[in-house]
């Protein structure tokens, strides 16, 4: 289980020349710990450049959101999340030849459900506009992949037409995960919770109003991929979440059409995917293979 803290632990300059291992407690532990960290500054500055109360009345005025739900739910299953995903800080570049708005639209054509848009620059060479571009190319519904830690961000993702937000369960309180979902649905949009372990899995069922749920098969500590995890926890809880009508996503690893056939048994009706798919020259032939079993 990853521990989070939300912000940087303050030392004075005073307290860090006492020794080495307070110094240390000031690092990051692991990439999520980073990441989040970077977003208290980022989003610091986006509220710098367009208020919260700006924000908000743009939305009155954003594209209504597709139904992403929906999109999942339609036969044959698993429908595909198409990820767009130029980089990532286990891969570093994974595709240099990168046109956000070409991938998406071959996304489409290959028959992609939703489209996935990394929105992360700093970790993940993704952008807000990718988001905005793509929804003028493409009408597939689109998620918002991001490190949500406030409500500003959720607004942006309206705004700049996506229909699905990203909540990660692990950097985030009960508290926020509750208020986030509700923001979320008010909005006209679905949450992606994303859990990575049992313990996850459970708090998120412990709450009312979730009605999409991803299982990340990564390992934020080393980066390593196991689709075990989704076979794992979906055992565990396939009962209650069949019993909710909640969809399943399986996300990050998938690389063939067994690995496919696997979550799917494990019963998922959605996958998530990016560098797989993004290592092939041909987007539109690699997504028609790993989605050649799928009837
Ligand atoms: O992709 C990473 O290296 C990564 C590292 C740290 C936090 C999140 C990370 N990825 C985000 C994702 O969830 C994936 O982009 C998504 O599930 C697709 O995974 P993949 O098919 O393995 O690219």
């Amino acid at each position: 289980m990853v521990s989070i803290r939300r912000t940087r632990p303050y030392l004075s300059p005073q307290i860090r020349r006492l020794g080495y291992q307070l110094e240390l407690a000031t690092q990051p532990q692991h990439i999520l710990e980073e990441i989040v960290w970077a977003k208290e500054t980022e989003v610091q500055g986006l509220r710098e450049h367009l208020p919260l109360h700006e924000l908000q009345k743009q939305v009155l005025s954003a594209p209504v959101p597709q139904d992403f739900l929906g999109a999942l739910q339609a036969p044959p299953q698993p429908g595909l999340i198409g990820e767009v995903k130029k980089a990532s800080p286990s891969k570093g570049i994974i595709r240099a030849d990168f046109d956000p708005v070409a991938i998406a639209q071959s996304y489409e054509k290959a028959g992609a459900r939703c489209i996935s848009v990394l929105t992360d620059a700093q970790f993940f060479q993704g952008s807000w506009d990718y988001l905005s571009q793509i929804r003028q190319a493409v009408s597939l519904p689109l998620l918002c992949k991001e490190f949500i830690i406030y409500p500003y961000q959720i607004y942006l993702a309206r705004c700049r037409g996506a229909s699905a937000v990203l909540l990660i369960a692990a950097i985030l309180s009960d508290q926020d995960l509750h208020y986030f979902n509700r923001i979320i649905h008010a909005l006209g949009m679905v949450a992606l919770v994303e859990v990575h372990t049992l313990g996850e899995l459970a708090r998120v069922l412990g709450m009312a109003g979730v009605n999409l749920i991803g299982i990340n098969n990564r390992n934020l500590e080393n980066f390593t991929t196991d689709l075990s995890t989704t076979e794992s926890l979906l055992a565990q809880k396939f009962p209650e979440i069949q019993k909710r009508g909640i969809v399943m996503v399986s996300e990050s690893g998938i690389h063939t059409p067994e690995d496919v056939m696997r979550v799917k048994k494990a019963g998922v009706q959605g996958i998530l995917v990016g560098e797989s798919l993004m290592k092939q020259a041909d987007i539109e032939l690699a997504v028609q293979n790993l989605l050649r079993e799928v009837k």
